[in-house]
């Protein structure tokens, strides 16, 4: 069977580049065919695994500057089905692509808001009062560059490769040690590893409704690698909490801590154990 990998397009994202890099793990590990699909938005990708159209997502999680992927978390949230087969971190150098003579003449910028986010403090210092323009994905404007020189767009050199456009300057992230971490879903089961990633809600917001899980994780010497909280959208000040931990569900420490946290909790969902890859540059 050829396994299908869905991702953020068009061709030449970063979330591409971290399905090639799935794609060669699973055929080197296991021999299976793979075959890449292009989704237009993060949370096409998702649903479009959820509902069995494709057999894997890829899709960004959290970037070392920007910080969460906010539609990741809240899809994942909502269609509960998923669960995390593994984690790759890919490092991420962004470049300004354009057919611009110079960087003086560059009027508007296009990129995904967490790429435009990333380079925001090089956009201010070299092309101020550029005005930036959110797109889906660092790719979706490289299309149609060619029509408008007085454009650019933040993507990877290897985007501007495959779309055959200049680089005007790279790498203009304004950390250099900018990566991205990604997480690989699907339908199965997860297998195993040394993180589980799980979220919940709280029954109401008193004292103590979230130290009493952390002290929990705690008193059982469970780290906690990440805390993120997002809103409920039920109202305002009303908040979910995802939280990786470091460990596997199938140890009894970690079953009982699950345990005890779904007393504490009003809906617990538990995405999964994998483990992490780093991809190096
Ligand atoms: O637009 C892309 O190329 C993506 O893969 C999306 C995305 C993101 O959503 O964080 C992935 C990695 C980078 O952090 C910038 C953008």
């Amino acid at each position: 069977m050829t396994v299908s990998i869905a991702h953020l397009g068009p061709t030449g994202t970063y979330a591409e580049a971290a399905a090639i890099a799935y794609a060669s793990w699973l055929t080197e590990e296991t021999g299976q065919e793979t075959i890449l699909c292009p989704y237009p938005s993060i949370a096409q990708t998702i649903k479009a695994t959820a509902q069995g159209k494709a057999n894997i997502a890829v899709v960004p999680v959290e970037n070392s500057i920007e910080g969460t992927v906010a539609i990741t978390l809240d899809t994942v949230w909502q269609l509960e089905i998923l669960q995390i087969q593994q984690a790759i971190v890919l490092p991420i150098s962004h470049a300004l692509i354009s057919l611009a003579p110079n960087l003086n003449t560059i009027k508007t910028v296009y990129s995904h808001p967490q790429a435009l986010a990333q380079c925001q403090g090089w956009l201010e210092e070299f092309i101020p009062g550029v005005k930036p323009l959110a797109v889906n994905s660092t790719t979706e404007a490289l299309q149609n560059l060619n029509q408008d020189i007085y454009a650019g767009a933040i993507a990877s050199t290897r985007a501007a490769e495959i779309y055959h456009l200049p680089v005007l300057a790279h790498p203009i992230n304004d950390y250099p040690d900018n990566c991205t971490r990604f997480w690989v879903l699907s339908l199965q089961p997860s297998t195993s590893g040394t993180h589980t990633s799980l979220a919940f809600s709280v029954p109401a917001n008193v004292p103590g409704a979230l130290l009493q899980p952390l002290q929990m994780f705690a008193s059982r010497g469970i780290n906690l690698s990440r805390i993120e909280s997002r809103p409920t959208k039920r109202s305002l000040g009303d908040y979910l909490f995802f939280i990786d931990l470091e460990g596997d569900a199938s140890q009894t420490f970690v079953q009982s801590a699950i345990a005890e946290l779904a007393a504490y909790a009003e809906t617990l969902k538990i995405f999964g154990s994998y483990k992490i890859f780093t991809k190096l540059p």
